[in-house]
């Protein structure tokens, strides 16, 4: 990896056996500094010559690195299960955008994996490049990992960035509480007119269900949980029927499975309950 990148360990604690370390690195897609954690599992400690699989956790806004890997519970089985799990930070961060920490879902926090075209967001906000390429590349060249064996999941504005993300490379997706259909409802418009402009064939490509509706490509499996007493669900901002409807038009394409979850709200209480049915669903694929 090219010095510039300048990989920084920050913290490390030993967890189920293995070990969650938190790095901060210069990010050239994103023009700043950003930080995530790696779980390695205790088949795979930083000078394993084995390599095992990874999962990468997209988390929703207002989120950082952090709030996945210490609420939702899931390195218990990772580690029986030797996987290893990366969560990065949801947008770039400090970047003297004029406003970018105003408001909670544009800007800090809620970068949305997209790659912005617009003038004011375009030269931090490169999501989509940062995840589906930097990253990896920066996590399969440092730490002992798999580059064959990868997937992604998240939750909520993770959750669209997981599902449309392998919907565009396709590949094992899970996801709790989607952003299903953020071109029609109201936290996706506002973001995505900000950071793709006003013209909306331009965020087609970054839509889970517009992306699904045409969907013509390599079988893709997606899980999801969500429940059913999730405010973001009631005011309109998850919008699942429309991807279950989008995904009956490409159904020789897409496996989905749903599962509506009865009282439960869109916090991390509810991931970390269906974590588990999570990876083993991944690890059924990233295992075999
Ligand atoms: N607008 C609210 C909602 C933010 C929110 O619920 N974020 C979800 C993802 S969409 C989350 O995971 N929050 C962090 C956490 O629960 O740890 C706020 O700013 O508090």
């Amino acid at each position: 990896m090219s010095e510039s990148i300048d990989l920084s360990l920050i913290q490390s604690n030993k967890c189920f056996g293995g070990t969650v370390y938190k790095y901060e690195h210069y990010s050239p897609s994103l023009k700043c500094r950003m930080r995530f954690n790696i779980f390695l599992p205790p088949n795979a400690p930083l000078d394993s010559t084995t390599k095992v699989p990874v999962l990468y956790f997209l988390s929703g806004l207002t989120c950082n690195e952090d709030n996945m890997i210490t609420k939702a519970g899931a390195q218990r089985l990772l580690s029986e299960q030797g996987i290893a799990l990366v969560t990065p930070d949801t947008s770039p961060r400090n970047t003297g955008i004029p406003g970018e920490d105003d408001i909670w879902s544009i800007g800090s926090g809620a970068g949305f994996y997209v790659d912005a075209t617009t003038d004011k967001w375009k030269e931090h906000y490169q999501m989509y490049t940062y995840i589906v390429s930097e990253l990896p590349e920066l996590i399969c060249s440092n730490f002992p990992i798999n580059k064959e064996k990868s997937s992604v999941f998240g939750h909520s504005m993770g959750g669209h960035g997981a599902i449309m993300i392998a919907l565009r490379n396709p590949g094992i997706v899970s996801a709790f509480a989607p952003i299903c259909h953020p071109s029609e409802c109201p936290v996706g418009t506002s973001a995505f007119e900000e950071y793709l402009g006003p013209n909306k064939s331009n965020w087609l490509d970054y839509d889970p269900t517009e992306l699904a509706s045409n969907y013509q490509s390599e079988h893709v499996n997606i899980l999801i949980d969500q429940g059913s007493d999730d405010a973001f669900l009631k005011e309109g901002n998850l919008l699942p029927d429309h991807f279950v409807a989008a995904v009956e038009n490409s159904k020789n394409y897409i496996t989905l499975e749903t599962h509506i979850q009865p009282g439960y709200d869109h916090s991390y209480w509810f991931v970390q309950t269906f974590i588990n049915d999570h990876i083993d669903f991944h690890a059924k694929f990233l295992k075999s």
